[in-house]
């Protein structure tokens, strides 16, 4: 059977799921000092959908991720160039205001990272940054987050224990309400459940396919049959090149080149 053509937009820039595009990235190029770990990377971040990162180590999967929330820009002698619009917005535009775009595009990271405070300040302090909340709407907006995160049941009697000392699935769903909570727009997850148990990582899973509703979901992962669970969109990285994006079944029964078939089946990475 002829492998399917993955869907152009007009400028000719890969969408794979035909859908409006969150994130468009256009041409973009990344350098650590003289070492350029993202070459040319072109492709759409379709609107509430989930799309994966996957590829071998040292790739560029999680260079590319935080070049989406600018987190580069807390270090000194990175460069980038080249395009990411959201919403059809240049995000690297003089004039940007980068809180308000961490606050659009918030990051979940590798390994859970709670602030060291009570369960529920670690939900309100992010909160604060942005708005002003009576008590009650604060208290409101806390049960959201950790309803949303799949934890509520679990810590509504532990909102004044430390986050810091719950297990680390908890802690990881902990961080993702601390994400929802200021209500973004776009969640990105750099490999999520890497640190956690098979149970936890399924619970984390479960939340990926819930959230998609309300977020647009972009996930780096190692594990590709996560990948193939949990994503709408799969991408390919290889030396920091996109080499392949398409719809995840496609690219796992069906992939149009050679080195991501090699990758999938485990020929190497
Ligand atoms: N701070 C840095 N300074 C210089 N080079 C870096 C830095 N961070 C990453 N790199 C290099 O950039 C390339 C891409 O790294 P990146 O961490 O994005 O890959 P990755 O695909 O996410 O890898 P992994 O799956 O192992 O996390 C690698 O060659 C890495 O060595």
């Amino acid at each position: 059977m002829a492998p399917r053509q993955t869907p152009k937009n007009a400028s000719g820039i890969t969408n794979a799921a035909a859908v409006p595009a969150k994130l468009s990235v256009n041409d973009l190029n990344f350098y650590y000092g003289d070492f350029q770990a993202i070459k040319n990377v072109s492709m759409e971040i379709p609107s509430n959908q989930v799309t994966a990162y996957i590829g071998p180590s040292g790739c560029g999967k999680s260079t590319l991720l935080r070049c989406f929330n600018r987190m580069h820009d807390l270090y000194p002698g990175l460069k980038t160039k080249g395009g990411i619009l959201l919403d059809g917005q240049d995000i690297n535009a003089s004039g940007v205001d980068i809180n308000l775009l961490r606050a659009r595009i918030g990051m979940v990271f590798q390994k859970p990272t709670p602030f060291p405070m009570s369960v529920y300040d670690n939900i309100a302090f992010g909160v604060k940054l942005y708005e002003r909340l009576s008590r009650r709407d604060m208290d409101e907006r806390v049960e959201w987050a950790l309803k949303k995160a799949a934890l509520w049941n679990e810590v509504k009697d532990k909102l004044k224990t430390n986050g810091q000392a719950l297990s680390g699935g908890q802690q990881q769903r902990l961080c993702i309400a601390r994400t929802i909570a200021v209500k973004p727009e776009v969640i990105l997850l750099d490999e999520p459940t890497s640190a956690l148990d098979p149970i936890s990582t399924g619970y984390i899973e479960d939340l990926i396919h819930e959230l998609k509703t309300d977020y647009t979901i972009v996930i780096v992962t190692h594990n590709m049959q996560q990948a193939a669970r949990v994503s709408d969109v799969t991408a390919f990285m290889y030396l920091g090149e996109l080499i392949e994006c398409g719809q995840t079944d496609q690219i796992f029964t069906h992939p149009e080149k050679k080195q991501t078939e090699d990758y999938i089946t485990g020929r190497y990475g």
